[in-house]
């Protein structure tokens, strides 16, 4: 079987509609979900991922291979190498186009091992969009932005409404999540308070 996929994106794009409000090169992204088994704190095997904005609307993401994430003794899991991708591919589609979608197609290259104790620097690009399909691919290095490549992936988002996430998951606790997500944004434009709550 070859190691070459067909063409990327598979389809014609248009360029990706970066969003108005989407943060800057430069900037942090914070957690967006503290029981996120990709970037949550609060998951104590989780990979924590961490990103910030980059330029050309690529996102930079990081994550340290812990004993926890092993496969066989000493090299990282391949399959907690895929979700690391699925965080940071989201990540981008998330925050730079600021439309709620899912993974419906993640494919991975596994090129060189991840020994635990390395950190992988993970540089996702948007490639483009066609209707609700949302072209996204990044590349893994070792242990520096610049380090070799270790894992490749390409995916396909799926735009979708929010009632996805209400209809198939925990409304409440999403409820929860877009109460303080709310109370945040407020206080970072300083109106911590609602005249008319
Ligand atoms: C307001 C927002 C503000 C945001 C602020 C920033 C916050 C931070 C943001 C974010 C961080 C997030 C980081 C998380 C990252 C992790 C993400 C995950 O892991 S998601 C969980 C795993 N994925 C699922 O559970 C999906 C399960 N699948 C489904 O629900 C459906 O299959 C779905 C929605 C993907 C599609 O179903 P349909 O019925 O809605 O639509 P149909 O018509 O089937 O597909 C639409 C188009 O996509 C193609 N398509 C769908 N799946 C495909 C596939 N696997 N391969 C190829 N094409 C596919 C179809 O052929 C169709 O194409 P044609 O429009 O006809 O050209």
């Amino acid at each position: 079987m070859s190691r070459v996929s067909g063409p990327w994106p598979p389809v014609s794009v248009e360029p990706p509609a970066v969003h108005p409000k989407a943060p800057s090169p430069g900037t942090e992204l914070g957690v967006h979900f503290d029981e996120c088994f990709g970037c949550g704190d609060e998951v104590d095997a989780g990979l924590r991922l961490r990103s910030i904005v980059g330029e050309g609307h690529t996102v930079l993401s990081k994550f340290t291979v812990t004993p926890a994430h092993q496969g066989a003794p000493g090299l990282a899991h391949g399959g907690l190498l895929a979700c690391a991708f699925d965080e940071a591919l989201g990540s981008a589609v998330g925050n730079l186009l600021r439309r709620p979608a899912v993974t419906g197609k993640l494919e991975t290259d596994f090129r060189r091992p991840v020994p635990v104790g390395s950190t992988l620097h993970i540089e996702t690009r948007l490639d483009g969009t066609a209707g609700r399909k949302i072209y996204v691919s990044a590349d893994g290095h070792l242990d520096a932005p610049d380090g070799p490549v270790a894992v490749t992936a390409r995916a396909l988002f799926v735009a979708v409404g929010f009632e996805h996430f209400t209809t198939h998951g925990d409304s409440e606790a999403l409820q929860k999540l877009a109460d303080a997500r709310e109370k945040q944004r407020r206080a970072q434009d300083g109106q911590e308070w609602e005249i008319n709550p």
